[in-house]
């Protein structure tokens, strides 16, 4: 068993030497039980069952279309025809009280393009945390978060003359604000120069480490996945595997992630086209 309650910075190691057996979180930020989400004609999500460690980054990687942005919605409350399962932080996924602990970004940058950096900032604290006796607390969170996502030389710009980069962390500043304890990041490193998606790989492993918030961020970048602690790896709707890096590289035999996707991805399918009854579901689905 892994001890998740270790907060380290770094990311875990590359030396492949882990366990094969999958770990367990024992202390989970979300957990899901038989998670099925449908979406027009089609079901995305399919009795899922998974845990994700508080304190921790879990990345959540998998080909595009494969229900990512679906699982993130169901997490955050923002999805329909949810069924199963599904707790977070203690309470069910959507429960009203969740608002303020959960800082959701998604792959759009949510930011308003005529008002400055700061302004946008001001304008998402005042709703997090509204009336004037909170002004000085709203004044340093705004000023903490800005300087988290290193645009602090930017707060007087306005939005809409920021590089791409530049506003998808003023969007990440704004998911900052109240210091949530689950961070749900839908792809936040797309679109970034290496420069950029390692500084904010280093700015989730702070925060996590500091603050010991959770963070579950998705990206269909292999090389992503070596940067978190732990890993939901998704194909068509479902979980292909749950655990550490090293135990996904472990149990498959292989170098990297990557390989070991690969090599769980070929299982699969092989899996699947021996089972004549998801075969069957599929070609039905597809045909809709
Ligand atoms: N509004 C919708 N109605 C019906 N089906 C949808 C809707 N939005 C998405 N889907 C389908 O749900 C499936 C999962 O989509 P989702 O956006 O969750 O995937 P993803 O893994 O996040 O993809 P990407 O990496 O490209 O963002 C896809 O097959 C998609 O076509």
């Amino acid at each position: 068993m892994m001890n998740y309650s270790a907060r380290t910075p770094e990311p875990p190691d590359d030396t492949g030497q882990g366990t094969a057996a999958p770990s367990t979180p024992p202390d989970a930020a979300v957990r899901a039980s038989a998670l099925t989400v449908v979406r027009g004609p089609r079901t995305v999500l399919r009795a899922l069952d998974f845990a994700v460690p508080r304190g921790r980054i879990t990345g959540l990687l998998g080909p595009s279309g494969c229900g990512k942005s679906t699982l993130m919605r169901a997490i955050v409350g923002t999805q329909a025809k949810v069924t199963g399962s599904l707790d977070v932080l203690g309470r069910p996924a959507g429960h009203p009280t969740l608002r303020t602990r959960i800082g959701y970004v998604t792959q759009a940058p949510s930011v308003y393009d005529d008002l400055s950096v700061r302004q946008n900032l001001d304008y998402f604290a005042a709703i997090l945390d509204p009336g004037r006796a909170a002004a000085d607390r709203r004044r340093d969170d705004v000023a903490r978060a800005i300087a988290d996502v290193d645009l602090t030389s930017h707060s007087e710009a306005l939005a809409g003359n920021l590089s791409g980069g530049q506003r998808s962390r003023v969007s990440l500043a704004v998911a900052l604000l109240g210091a949530p304890e689950l961070l749900v990041l839908d792809e936040p490193t797309v679109g970034l120069d290496p420069v950029l998606r390692r500084d904010l790989w280093n700015l989730f492993h702070e925060i996590a480490a500091s603050r010991g918030t959770t963070l579950l961020v998705s990206s269909h970048v292999m090389d992503e996945a070596e940067r978190c602690h732990r890993l939901l790896l998704m194909r068509e709707g479902e979980i292909l595997a749950d655990g550490t890096p090293d135990e996904l590289r472990a149990r498959t035999a292989t170098d990297t992630v990557e390989a070991a996707f690969l090599h769980l991805v070929d299982a699969a399918t092989r899996a699947t086209r021996k089972d004549p009854a998801t075969q069957a579901t599929r070609k039905k689905e597809k045909t809709r």
